[in-house]
């Protein structure tokens, strides 16, 4: 587990800068089942995970709701049967910020939890 997933969200700024290229390319390789898309020009953070069934991916969803609440950071998240599509990135700057990568390690995190 990355030591990302141990640190805290700072509060999301307009004039906050955007990671830069050599940035990215560190953090990404701190979360490796994540992919770097570009979306609508948005460069964000996508990982899918599987479960078993609906019951199974609305429960991950909520814990991932409840994370989202307690860093003030919420994620886009697409909820079907057996799978939820989680998407991290920075509206307030309209791209990737630390604090996505931050959140990819803690959502990762949920999956170990309990
Ligand atoms: C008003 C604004 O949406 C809030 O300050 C927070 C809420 N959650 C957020 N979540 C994400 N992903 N990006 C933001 O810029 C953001 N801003």
């Amino acid at each position: 587990m990355s030591e990302l997933s141990n640190m805290k969200c700072e509060a999301c700024r307009a004039d906050a800068p955007k990671v830069s290229d050599d940035e990215l390319a560190a953090l990404i390789r701190e979360i490796p089942d994540w992919a770097a898309i570009v979306r609508d020009d948005v460069m964000q953070l996508e990982r899918v995970y599987k479960f078993k069934n609906f019951k199974q991916a609305l429960a991950f969803t909520n814990k991932l709701a409840e994370l989202a609440e307690a860093e003030f950071h919420h994620p886009g998240i697409f909820l079907e049967w057996g799978k939820v599509t989680v998407t991290w990135w920075t509206h307030a700057i309209g791209g990737l910020h630390k604090n996505d990568f931050i959140m990819a390690a803690k959502t990762d995190a949920l999956l170990s939890d309990a």
